[in-house]
C-alpha cells in the first residue's frame, strides 16, 4: 500500500499533494531513463548505435537522391572520448533543416512515409547527438553542402533538453571538397568493446549494400568494401495505406481531415487496392455492422396468401371496396412473388401498390392506413416465423439432436423477435440470441450445444437476413462518433482485399544477394531466393535469403547467421529476433547439414543470411535490433530459407557422390594394374591394354585421340546412363582441314575447333578432322565434371 492508499479517506487534498508532485517530464531525463531502448546502454554500444544511426541515414539520403553511396567513417580514440565522423556524398542539407535533424528529437522525412527506407522514427542521429552531448559536453559539428551550393554550411548544434528544440552555437559558411553530402562530427564517452560489432555491422553493411562503397577507419583496423555494381536499388514509390493495416485512431483522423464526403468516396482516395467494387464490398459489411440485417420470413404460400390478403383487407377503412381489394391483393401479391420477405420489403410493396391504387381510384391511401396495412401484412408473415426457424435449426444442427430440443431452442429463439417489431439484428445480436437459447435449452432440456452447432445455426439465421437499403451515414458523422468508426474498421478488415502494391519494396534480388555474400566470403558455394512480397497488417514486406557454403567460411561451431532489415544489418538482440528462432527451428539435417539434438542454428562452415524489407518493419523495440515474431513473416523467412537450403542441399549431394567416386576410382587405380599384371602373367598374354577400362567401369564420359596419318579423331564414348552434352574444344598449332562441322576459330597462330555433341547413354561419337602429321593439338572438355571424365589425348 502506497502512503496515499493508507491515508485514502482521512480527509481532502490528495489530488492536490499528488499534484505538486506532476511536472513535465525533460528530454533529456527520459533519454537518460531509456537510452536502452535507443541502442545507447553502454558506452561500446552507443559508438555502435551512433555508427549505424549516421551511415543508415547517409545511404538512406543518397538512394533516395539517386546516388551511388560513397561513405567515410572514421573513429579516433581521444583518451576518456571518441570522436566520430561519417562523411557522405549524399543531396546534402539545407540550412534550414540542419538545426532540426541533428538538435531535435522525433524529427525526420519519413515517419509517415509508406516506403522502405531504413530510417523510421525520426530519433536516430538526433538522439546519437544527444547521447554524445550528455556523455562529453560538446556539441556535434555538421558539415553540409547541397548540390547547388558553391559553399558548404557549418553547424555546431546541441538539444535543448528542456524544450527539445535546437540550439546553435556556431553557424557559418565554410569550404568543402566534396560537391555534395553531409559530415557529422561527435564526441563521446565510448570504448571500443563493441569492436567486432562495429566491423560486423560495416562488413554486412557492405553485403547487402553492393551498390555502397564504405571505409572504415578505427584505431585499430583499416577498410574499404568497394562497389560489386553500380546499380542503385529499385526506386520506390510511396504507396497510400492498406484498408487491413490501419488502427482505429488514424482511421479516425483519416477521416476527420477527408475532403470526401461519402464512405465510398474517402476509402477509395484515401486508401490503397479500394476501387468501386471493394468499396461497395465495404459499405455492404459496414452496413451490417452499422444497421444490421433484417430478419426474413417464408411468405404464406399461394393457398394460404389468403392470410395477407385478408388482414390487409381488414386494416383498410373507408377506402372504397374496390380500391380495398385491389390493394390488398396487390400487396398480398407483391409479397407471395418472394420466397422470403424482410421488414422493409412489406414498407416497399405497400408504398408502391398503395401509390398505384390511389392513382387508379383517385382515393388517397395516406400513411395512417398505409402503416396499418404494413402491421398488419408484417403480422401475417411473422405468424408462422416459428417453424421457420424449426426448418433452419433442423438444418444446422446434426441429426443426433433430439426434435424435443430442436423445438425448445426453436421456441426460445422465436420469442426474441417479437410480434411487431421489425427484427433487424447484427449479427453479435443473433449470437447473443442464440447462446442465451441454448444456454436456457441446455439448463432445462437437458440437451448440449456445442460452439460449433451455436456458429451453425447462427450462421443460418444469417445468411438468411437481408441486407438494409438505409443509406450509410457521411464519413465525417463516422468519424465524429468511436462507435461507428469501429463498425467502419471492422468492415474493412473483413472484406477481401488485393495485397498492396510493391513498388514501394526494393528487395536486393537473388543475383545480388549472391554477389553480396561473395564479396565478403570466398564460399564454395551460393543460393539466393527472393520471395513474392507478402502482407502483414497492410503493410506489404518481401523476403530473401541466402547461403554461403564451404571454401573458406569459418567451419567451426555453429553456422553464421546474418540478420537484415531494410538493407540494415542486425547486430544486437540476435536471440530475440524472429529470423533466429525461424532458423532454430528448421530441420537442417534434411538439408545435408549437421544439427546436433535436431534443432538449433546448424554446424558447419555455413553463413544463412536473411533479410526483410517493409514499409513497417515490425521491431521489438526503437533500437531496431529484432525483428517481432509476427506469424506472417515468419513464414516467408522459413519459405525463402528453405528454397535456398534446397539448392545447398543437391548441392551437397553431388558433392558427396563426387567425393565416393573419387574414392571409388583411386581405389580402382591401385586394383586394375595389379590384376592386369597378375592375369597376364597367368594366361601367359602379353600385357593387358587396361588404360580406358577404368572410364567404363566408373561409368565415365572418355574422351581418346586416335590419329592415323593426317586423319585426327577423338573418339567420345558415353559409359553414363544419362546423355551427355560435352563442348569439345581442340587447340591446335597449325591450321586444320575438313573438319566437319566444327567450328573453327583462330587466334595468333592457334586454332581452336568447337564440337558440341549429345552422345547418347552408352553411345559414342566420333569428331574427325585433318592436321598436319607434326603438329601437336590439345584437348580441353566442357560441360561434363572432372569426376566423372577420363581424357585419353
Ligand atoms: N546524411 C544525411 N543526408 C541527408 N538527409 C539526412 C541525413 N541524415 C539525416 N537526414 C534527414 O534527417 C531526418 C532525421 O534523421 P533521423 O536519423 O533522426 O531519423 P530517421 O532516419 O528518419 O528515422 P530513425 O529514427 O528510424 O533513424 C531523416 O528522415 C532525413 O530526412
Amino acid at each position: 500500500m502506497t502512503s496515499y492508499q493508507s491515508r485514502l479517506g482521512s480527509g481532502d487534498g490528495i489530488a492536490e499533494e499528488l499534484a505538486e508532485g506532476q511536472r513535465a517530464i525533460s528530454i533529456a531525463e527520459f533519454f537518460e531513463k531509456n537510452k536502452h531502448m535507443l541502442g545507447f546502454d553502454s558506452g561500446a554500444r552507443g559508438l555502435v548505435t551512433a555508427v549505424k544511426e549516421a551511415v543508415d541515414n547517409s545511404l538512406d539520403a543518397c538512394e533516395e537522391a539517386g546516388i551511388l553511396p560513397d561513405i567515410y567513417v572514421e573513429l579516433q580514440d581521444e583518451g576518456d572520448y571518441y570522436r566520430l565522423i561519417v562523411e557522405d556524398n549524399g543531396p546534402g542539407i539545407t540550412k534550414e533543416q540542419i538545426p532540426k535533424i541533428f538538435g531535435k528529437l522525433l524529427y525526420g522525412s519519413r515517419f509517415h512515409k509508406r516506403e522502405q527506407a531504413r530510417g523510421q522514427q525520426g530519433i536516430g542521429i538526433s538522439a546519437a547527438v544527444l547521447y554524445s552531448q550528455l556523455t562529453s559536453g560538446k556539441p556535434a559539428k555538421v558539415t553540409s553542402r547541397t548540390q547547388s551550393r558553391d559553399e558548404a554550411q557549418y553547424f555546431e548544434v546541441i538539444v535543448d533538453t528542456e524544450e527539445n528544440e535546437p540550439e546553435i552555437s556556431v553557424e557559418e559558411t565554410t569550404t568543402w571538397e566534396r560537391p555534395h553530402g553531409t559530415r557529422i562530427e561527435l564526441e563521446m564517452e565510448a570504448n571500443m568493446r563493441a569492436r567486432q560489432q562495429l566491423h560486423d555491422y560495416i562488413t554486412h553493411t557492405a553485403v547487402v549494400n553492393p551498390h555502397a562503397r564504405i571505409e572504415l577507419k578505427e584505431p585499430k583496423a583499416e577498410f574499404k568494401y568497394e562497389r560489386a555494381t553500380d546499380q542503385l536499388p529499385a526506386e520506390t514509390e510511396e504507396i497510400r495505406p492498406h484498408p487491413h493495416g490501419v488502427e482505429l485512431g488514424t482511421l479516425i483522423k483519416m477521416g476527420e481531415e477527408t475532403d470526401s464526403y461519402s464512405i465510398s468516396g474517402f476509402v477509395q482516395e484515401e486508401f490503397t487496392r479500394v476501387g468501386q467494387k471493394t468499396a461497395d464490398a465495404i459499405i455492404d459489411s459496414f452496413r451490417d455492422r452499422h444497421f444490421g440485417r433484417e430478419m426474413t420470413w417464408q411468405t404464406p404460400q399461394a393457398h394460404e396468401d389468403v392470410a395477407i390478403e385478408e388482414t390487409v383487407t381488414e386494416a383498410v377503412v373507408n377506402k372504397g371496396q374496390e380500391a380495398t381489394a385491389d390493394f390488398a391483393d396487390g400487396v398480398a401479391d407483391t409479397l407471395t412473388s418472394h420466397d422470403r420477405v424482410a421488414h422493409h420489403q412489406v414498407l416497399e410493396a405497400v408504398e408502391a401498390v398503395g401509390d398505384e391504387v390511389q392513382a387508379e381510384y383517385g382515393t388517397t391511401f395516406g400513411s395512417t392506413v398505409r402503416e396499418n396495412a404494413v402491421e398488419a401484412a408484417w403480422g401475417a408473415i411473422t405468424a408462422t416465423r416459428e417453424s421457420d426457424i424449426y426448418a433452419l435449426v433442423d438444418e444446422a444442427t446434426t441429426t443426433r439432436k433430439d426434435d424435443a430440443v430442436v423445438e425448445a431452442i426453436t421456441e426460445r429463439l422465436a420469442a426474441k423477435f417479437e410480434q411487431g417489431e421489425r427484427h433487424r439484428v447484427t449479427r453479435d445480436d443473433l449470437r447473443s440470441f442464440v447462446d442465451r437459447a441454448a444456454d436456457m435449452t441446455e439448463e432445462r432440456d437437458d440437451a448440449t450445444f456445442g460452439d460449433t452447432a451455436r456458429e451453425n445455426i447462427v450462421d443460418a439465421l444469417w445468411e438468411t437476413a437481408a441486407l438494409v437499403p438505409d443509406d450509410p451515414p457521411k464519413i465525417h458523422d463516422v468519424a465524429a462518433e468511436r462507435d461507428t468508426a469501429s463498425e467502419l474498421l471492422d468492415a474493412m478488415r473483413a472484406v477481401d482485399i488485393m495485397s498492396p502494391p510493391t513498388g514501394c519494396l526494393a528487395p536486393i534480388t537473388e543475383d545480388l544477394v549472391e554477389k553480396g555474400l561473395g564479396k565478403e566470403y570466398d564460399a564454395d558455394f551460393f543460393a539466393a531466393a527472393t520471395r513474392d512480397a507478402s502482407v502483414h497488417g497492410g503493410d506489404p514486406f518481401i523476403v530473401e535469403a541466402g547461403i554461403a557454403y564451404g571454401g573458406d567460411v569459418e567451419s567451426d561451431g555453429s553456422a553464421e547467421v546474418l540478420r537484415f532489415a531494410n538493407r540494415v544489418p542486425l547486430v544486437y538482440q540476435r536471440g530475440a529476433c524472429a529470423t533466429t528462432d525461424v532458423v532454430k527451428n528448421i530441420n537442417w539435417r534434411n538439408y545435408g547439414l549437421d544439427q546436433p539434438g535436431g534443432s538449433g542454428v546448424p554446424n558447419g562452415p555455413a553463413v544463412i543470411m536473411v533479410h526483410v524489407a517493409s514499409t513497417n518493419v515490425p521491431f521489438t523495440s526503437e533500437s531496431k535490433d529484432a525483428i517481432a515474431n509476427v506469424p506472417e513473416i515468419e513464414d516467408e523467412i522459413e519459405l525463402a530459407i528453405r528454397e535456398a537450403a534446397r539448392e545447398l542441399k543437391s548441392f551437397l549431394n553431388k558433392r558427396r557422390s563426387m567425393r565416393q567416386r573419387r574414392e571409388k576410382q583411386n581405389k580402382l587405380a591401385t586394383i586394375l594394374p595389379e590384376m592386369a599384371q597378375k592375369l597376364s602373367g597367368v594366361t601367359e598374354r602379353e600385357d593387358l591394354e587396361i588404360d580406358n577400362t577404368m572410364a567404363r567401369i566408373m561409368n565415365d564420359v572418355l574422351v581418346a585421340r586416335e590419329r592415323d596419318g593426317e586423319t585426327v579423331r577423338l573418339v567420345v564414348e558415353n559409359n553414363d546412363d544419362t546423355n551427355a552434352d560435352p563442348e569439345i574444344t581442340e587447340i591446335v598449332d597449325a591450321e586444320p582441314a575438313e573438319v566437319n562441322g566444327a567450328n573453327v576459330v583462330e587466334m595468333d597462330g592457334e586454332w581452336f575447333l568447337k564440337w558440341s555433341p549429345t552422345v547418347s547413354a552408352g553411345e559414342q561419337a566420333t569428331l574427325e578432322y585433318t592436321l598436319a602429321t607434326d603438329a601437336d593439338p590439345e584437348v580441353a572438355v566442357d560441360g561434363i565434371e572432372d569426376e566423372k571424365l577420363t581424357v585419353d589425348a
